[in-house]
C-alpha cells in the first residue's frame, strides 16, 4: 500500500480548532499520514489565546530531523513560527533535508486578536521561508503586512499577489475571507490568475480556517496533485467545514473537519 506523508511545523492549539490539531485532523480525513514538529504550545480556546510557550530551537530542529531521516515527507506546511530564530531554524532544516512541496501559511494574528508572530519577524519570513515555498497562503491582513499596502478590492488582491510572488514563492494564494461578499481567493503563478469562489456563510465559527485550508492543500500535494487541483479540492474542503461548523465554545468556534468527506461519501 502506498501512503502519502505530510508534515506540519506549527503551534499547538489546546482548543483543537487551529494549529497542529487542525492540520493533523485534516491530513487524516483526506487520507494522508500526518506528522508534526511543534514550534510552540498555546493555551487557547474559542475565546482567545491565554498563553504562548515557544519551544527551544533544539527541540524544533530535532523533531524535523527525526521525521525526515526515518519516515520521509511528501509535502510539508508551516504555521505559527513566532520568532526570527525559529523561522531561520525551520528554513535551514527544510533546505538541509530538501523537503518537497512546502506550503507556508504566514500566521500572524489569531482570530481573537492575539499576536502569534512577534514584531519584526515579517522580514525573516520574506527572506528565509518564502523563497522555499511552493505556495504561500496569506489572508488579507497578512498580505497587507507582507506588501505594506492596503487591500480592499480584488484588483488590490492581484497587485499584492504579484508583489508577494516577487519574493520567490512559486504560487501565491491571497485569501479573501476578510472581504465582504462571496469568499473569493486568488491564485497567482507569476503569469496567470485563477479565482476560487464560494458563498460566504454568516458565522462567527471560523477559528482555524486558515490552518485547515493550508493543511488541505498540503494533503493534496502530498498525494501528487498539481497546485491548481490541490487548491480546488481544499477550497471545497474548507467551504464544507465552515458551512457545517460545530458550534462549540463561547467564542469563535472551530470548523468541521469531517464535513467534506461525509458529503463526498454520500455522493458515491
Ligand atoms: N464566512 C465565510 N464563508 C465562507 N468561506 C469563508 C468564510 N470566511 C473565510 N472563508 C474562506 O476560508 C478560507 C480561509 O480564509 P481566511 O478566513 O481569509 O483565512 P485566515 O483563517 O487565515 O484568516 C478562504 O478560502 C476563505 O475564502
Ligand atoms: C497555534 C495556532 N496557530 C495558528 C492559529 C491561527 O488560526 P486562526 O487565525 O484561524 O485563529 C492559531 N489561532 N493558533
Amino acid at each position: 500500500m502506498t501512503v502519502s506523508r505530510a508534515l506540519t511545523i506549527a503551534g499547538s492549539d489546546s482548543g483543537g480548532g487551529a494549529g497542529i490539531q487542525a492540520d493533523l485532523k485534516t491530513f487524516t480525513v483526506l487520507g494522508v499520514y500526518g506528522m508534526s514538529a511543534l514550534t510552540a504550545v498555546t493555551a487557547q480556546n474559542t475565546l482567545g489565546v491565554h498563553g504562548i510557550y515557544n519551544l527551544s530551537l533544539e527541540a524544533i530542529a530535532q523533531q524535523i530531523d527525526a521525521v525526515a531521516v526515518d519516515l520521509g515527507v511528501d509535502a510539508i506546511k508551516t504555521g505559527m513560527l513566532a520568532q526570527v530564530p525559529i523561522i531561520e531554524t525551520v528554513a535551514m532544516k527544510i533546505k538541509e533535508h530538501q523537503l518537497p512541496n512546502l506550503v507556508v501559511d504566514p500566521v500572524m494574528v489569531a482570530k481573537g486578536g492575539a499576536q502569534l508572530l512577534e514584531n519584526d519577524s515579517q522580514q525573516a519570513l520574506i527572506r528565509h521561508l518564502l523563497p522555499l515555498a511552493t505556495v504561500v497562503t496569506p489572508n488579507l491582513p497578512e498580505a497587507e503586512v507582507l506588501t505594506g499596502r492596503t487591500i480592499r478590492t480584488v484588483e488590490e488582491m492581484k497587485e499584492a499577489a504579484r508583489q508577494i510572488h516577487s519574493f520567490g514563492t512559486r504560487y501565491v494564494l491571497v485569501k479573501g475571507g476578510h472581504l465582504e461578499g462571496d469568499a473569493l481567493d486568488i491564485l497567482y503563478d507569476g503569469e496567470q490568475f485563477a479565482e476560487f469562489v464560494s458563498p460566504r456563510f454568516e458565522t462567527k465559527h471560523t477559528h482555524g480556517t486558515g490552518c485547515t485550508f493550508s493543511a488541505a492543500i498540503t494533503s493534496e500535494l502530498a498525494k501528487g496533485a498539481a497546485v491548481y487541483e490541490a487548491v480546488h479540492t481544499a477550497k471545497q474542503f474548507i467551504t464544507c467545514a465552515i458551512e457545517d461548523s460545530l458550534g462549540l465554545g463561547q467564542g469563535h468556534g472551530p470548523t468541521n473537519h469531517w464535513a467534506y468527506v461525509r458529503r463526498h461519501q454520500q455522493h458515491i
